[in-house]
């Protein structure tokens, strides 16, 4: 595995910092994991320390792995090799336990026959609808409660998506490319809102995005999947909330983006390899 070298200079980075105050999220630790689908192996012997509270994002090309992960995490699958352990402390393991976690998907998966209040608060009981409420009112779409969810943009339909995981309370949120399908501006918003839950709630968040902008925005940590194994865990200590324009945030884009490009898929005989992908790295634009 690669890093940048400016990483071994970090004593002290923000995860660091947090894991040392209690959170309300779980340690998640991935050892030796590996999943094979038919004989073919997607995922060998992944490792992966995710502390409590932190925020870690998972890059990495089309088919490499990312969503596997995502769902062995959720236990939605089953590893082949290799098991997820969660904990409540840094260094904590407790095997059988098993946190409040939360998916949340490119699609938002409401039901189109109940409400918007009645989605957020869907498998709870009624003495819960003040909290759905609540929850609504966090995504800033409380007066949208009485309608339906087909009446709502994309963004809004994320929005409570969001709001039905929250209310919940969760340890652990898992976030499979949830902005995917949102147009750029709302995308942003919905990045800023991801991130002020986050840093109100505590929980830990796994994210997976083809965004490499999107992961440095909110990550404490970035890893890159290639060919099923991580071959770059990189540290993101910029200050909250990060401005895209600055230039440390833009070097560390570069940094990652060519990470991604050293992949021998990306060699210049390849269909990706070509000149206009090159340009689009140069001018840091670039989503894998
Ligand atoms: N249920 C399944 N049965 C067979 N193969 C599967 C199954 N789920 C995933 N795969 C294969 O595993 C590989 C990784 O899939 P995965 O969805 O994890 O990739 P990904 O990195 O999330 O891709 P993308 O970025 O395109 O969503 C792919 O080759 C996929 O075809």
């Amino acid at each position: 595995m690669q890093n940048n070298p400016a990483e071994n200079t970090q004593v002290k980075n923000a995860a660091e910092r947090r894991s040392a105050t209690p959170t309300r999220g779980v340690r998640v630790a991935i050892n030796g994991l590996s999943k094979s689908y038919a004989g073919r192996e997607v995922l060998k012997a992944v490792a992966l320390d995710v502390r409590p509270g932190e925020f870690v994002a998972i890059v990495g090309r089309s088919g490499c792995g990312k969503s596997t992960l995502l769902r062995l995490i959720a236990k939605l699958e089953t590893a082949t090799h290799g098991e997820v352990v969660f904990g409540k402390d840094a260094g904590g393991r407790q095997p059988g336990f098993a946190p409040e976690t939360r998916i949340m998907f490119q699609d938002s998966r409401l039901l189109p026959w109940k409400r918007v209040l009645s989605n957020v608060a869907l498998g709870l009981p009624k003495a819960a609808l003040p909290s759905a409420s609540q929850a609504l009112r966090q995504v800033g779409l409380e007066e949208r409660a009485g309608e339906w969810p087909a009446v709502l943009s994309g963004g809004q339909r994320q929005r409570v998506a969001l709001a039905r995981a929250l209310v919940h309370d969760p340890e652990l949120l898992l976030l499979d490319e949830p902005l995917g399908a949102l147009d750029a501006l709302t995308r942003i918003e919905m990045q800023q809102l991801i991130e002020s839950l986050w840093q109100k709630r505590g929980f830990t968040a796994v994210l997976v995005t083809h965004d490499v902008q999107e992961a440095i925005a909110l990550a404490d940590r970035v890893v890159l999947i290639e060919d099923g194994n991580i071959t770059l865990d990189q540290i993101i200590d910029l200050p909250r909330p990060r401005a895209r324009g600055n230039p440390a945030f833009a070097q560390m884009e570069e940094y990652i983006l060519s990470r991604v490009l050293q992949h021998p898929a990306n060699a210049p005989d390849s269909a990706l390899g070509d000149v206009s992908l090159q340009k689009t790295v140069n001018q840091v634009q670039w989503a894998i």
